[in-house]
């Protein structure tokens, strides 16, 4: 039996609903063997960070060439970065291994405001890690700060998506998750030739935790499976929607979202 392989590479979350967690159970619903590299680890839960621990380099690197060395991930994905000299070594090993579907989410901030990613980190992302992408998936605030454009309306969110393509990636989403003012979740895609958009009802839930790691382990875990971009873009909407509106209801203030939704809703695989 051949399987399709993922990794990720992000920071481990206590709780389980966003981060490594997130991604791997996303991974193993969409029928994808995952795989992971630890950035940092983070004591957290539904009502916030309490805590962020960074692996050391030398943990890092050594997780990273311990998969290049042995393991051929079909698609990968990058999350929680926290440091630039994080990102130069993932980037170096992106480049050494030939990982070439390479999924960025770029994580900046946790909901509550915790820093997942060190200000002066956001260069290095640009400069190192962009310019690898197959796909990179901001929210309107990360969209921001990658492209130091301000962006309130949707033109301003294609504009976005359009610039992070002509600064390297092959493929942009702007998520429309923030996006209070309409009653539809619109995700803006470019992919250097057209603009694509995935809409989807916004669920009024407070239970949101996660949903940016799982939208994009789910892109990465059909990129694995061979999908093309646009249909792996629009099942990791389908996905992420499930995930949403079948909410687990755990713990007190910010749930996570339920990985078990789309696979019980009866998505063919
Ligand atoms: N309330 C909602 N209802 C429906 N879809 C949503 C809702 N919130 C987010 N989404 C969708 O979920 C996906 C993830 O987007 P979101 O903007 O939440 O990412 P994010 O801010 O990076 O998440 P995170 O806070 O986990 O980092 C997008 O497809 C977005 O449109
Ligand atoms: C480890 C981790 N990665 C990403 C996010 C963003 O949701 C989070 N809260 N925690």
């Amino acid at each position: 039996m051949s399987i399709h392989q993922a990794l990720t590479i992000a920071g481990s979350d206590s709780g389980g609903g966003a981060g490594i967690q997130a991604d791997l159970k996303t991974f193993q619903e969409l029928g994808v063997y995952g795989m992971s590299v630890i950035t940092a680890v983070t004591a957290q839960n539904t009502a916030g960070v309490q805590g962020v621990y960074p692996v050391e380099m030398a943990g890092v690197i050594r997780q990273l060439d311990s998969i290049g060395e042995d393991l051929a991930p079909d698609a990968v994905k990058t999350g929680m970065l926290f440091s630039a000299d994080i990102i130069r070594e993932v980037a170096q090993a992106v480049r050494r291994y030939g990982w070439r579907q390479l999924v960025i989410d770029p994580v900046m901030v946790a909901k509550g405001g915790s820093v997942l990613l060190q200000q002066q980190a956001v260069q290095a992302l640009i400069d190192e890690l962009l310019p690898l992408a197959a796909i990179i998936t901001p929210n309107v605030p990360e969209a921001e700060l990658l492209t130091g454009m301000t962006i309130r309306t949707l033109a301003e969110r294609k504009q976005a998506a359009r610039q992070l393509v002509a600064m390297g990636a092959r493929c942009a989403v702007v998520k429309g998750g923030h996006d209070l003012s309409t009653n539809q979740a619109v995700d803006v895609m470019y992919d250097g030739e057209r603009f694509h958009y995935t809409e989807s009802p916004r669920i009024d839930t407070p239970h949101t935790h996660g949903t940016g790691c799982t939208y994009s382990a789910a892109i990465t875990a059909e990129l694995a499976r061979g999908s093309d971009m646009l249909s792996a873009v629009r099942t990791a909407k389908a996905f992420v929607q499930a995930a949403i509106a079948d909410g687990l209801g755990i713990g007190s203030v910010h749930g996570p979202t339920n990985h078990f939704a789309y696979r019980r809703k009866g998505a063919v695989l």
